[in-house]
């Protein structure tokens, strides 16, 4: 594949996510099947799947916290670390003008200097950077979920003040719900996180107090009960405005099994399954869709194919994921002594990774107008 082709498939699949209806110039029909296939695959049947696991995840607040430390090394195992990991190919397939050598060099840049400034921060104020971690978490999920409703090509959300309310509610769901419903386990992993820095006996669990007052959960209980009715009725008013109906209804069908999921299962198994099964899948199908020998595999219907490709690209940086993780590992000043510790040291090392991941997908969310939705109509 020249770089030539590989950049113009992307132009035409940008153009795509902007309208599905509308592919450019080449080959229409094949992005308008690959974008249908990707969503089914990556994000419609995870979401029946989560639907599915809702008996299990009920019941997990009977189980140890390890069931649920296991569960999200799991994910992070198997597709959590890779969503991220061809970052550094994200400029040269989205962009016609960036060479692969400036694609990687750009992006190992941001990842030293944005990783480097969060590990730095850990190390200063604990407290604040898990707070910054959480917000931008938050931030993030929201910014996916939105650009994979954006690929759906659903038409209740036509203005960039619809979308950010959208983040508002599909970001707190995995950040703000788990800490109306599940406080305890969620301020275990917040202490698991500042004792890895704040080392004297009980100075971890007396520097986290105030995020956990009772005032704090309740406003971010009565916010995300508010925003998502928001949202809700906004959308629905679109519907009777004369927009297509389905789109929305997918949305409030994702957002019900979303509130049920956080509000049910224990915190920590419930963001390890979401992080895998939601957030990285619906990512990882928007790289291959901006990969035009994936694309083609998807729109051929060949998920092995498609995916075999992602895998390929992605093998070398997930490793070199985990090896942020051993290095923060050995870095922090508690040591890693128990299950819980090995959960908080991959949190700091994912929270380095996150704020240049962000970055990148920020970049690719400009490019393909996610938050510019009527642009191009
Ligand atoms: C595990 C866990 C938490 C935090 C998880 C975070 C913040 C994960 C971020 C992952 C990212 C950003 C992945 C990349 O896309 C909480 C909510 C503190 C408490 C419940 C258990
Ligand atoms: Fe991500």
């Amino acid at each position: 594949m020249t770089e030539a082709a590989s950049t113009g498939a992307a132009e035409s699949r940008t153009a795509a996510t902007r309208d599905p209806g509308a592919g450019a110039g080449d080959a229409p029909e094949a992005a308008d099947a690959a974008n249908e296939r990707v969503d089914r695959w990556f994000a419609r049947r995870p979401a029946l799947a989560l639907a599915a696991l809702l008996p299990i995840g009920a019941v997990t607040p009977l189980f140890p916290v390890e069931v649920g430390v296991a569960t999200f090394a799991l994910g992070t195992l198997a597709v959590g670390m890779a969503h991220g990991a061809v970052d550094h190919l994200v400029p040269l397939r989205a962009d016609p003008s960036v060479s692969l050598r400036r694609s990687i060099a750009v992006v190992s840049v941001v990842y030293a200097v944005l990783g480097g400034a969060v590990v730095a921060a850990f190390f200063a104020a604990p407290v604040a950077a898990f707070v910054g971690f959480i917000a931008l978490t938050w931030l993030h999920w929201g910014q996916g979920d939105v650009a994979a409703l954006a690929i759906a090509g659903v038409d209740h959300l036509p203005t960039s003040a619809e979308r950010w309310l959208a983040l508002v509610v599909r970001g707190g769901l995995p950040m703000g719900v788990p800490l109306l419903a599940h406080p305890e386990e969620y301020r275990l992993v917040a202490e698991w996180i500042v004792g890895l820095f704040l080392v004297d006996a009980g100075a971890a669990a007396a520097a986290v107090d105030p995020l956990f007052a009772p005032g704090v959960r309740v406003g971010v209980g009565v916010g995300m009960a508010a925003a998502t009715l928001a949202s809700v009725g906004l959308g629905y008013r679109r519907v009777r405005s004369g927009r297509d109906a389905g789109g929305w209804r997918r949305d409030v069908g994702e957002l019900a099994v979303l509130w049920a999921w956080f509000l049910l299962a224990a915190p920590v198994f419930a963001v390890g399954v979401y992080f895998a099964l939601w957030h990285a899948l619906r990512h990882v199908g928007r790289l291959v869709l901006v990969d035009p020998e994936a694309a083609s595999a998807a729109s051929a219907g060949d998920a092995v194919g498609a995916l075999a490709r992602f895998g390929r690209d992605a093998a070398p940086l997930t490793l070199g994921g985990f090896l942020v993780v051993g290095a923060v590992g050995v870095s922090v000043p508690a040591g890693v002594a128990a299950p819980g510790d090995l959960l908080a040291v991959s949190l700091v090392a994912i929270a380095a990774m996150t704020l240049p991941h962000v970055a990148v997908v920020t970049w690719l969310d400009r490019r393909q107008a996610v938050w510019r939705p009527d642009a191009g109509r």
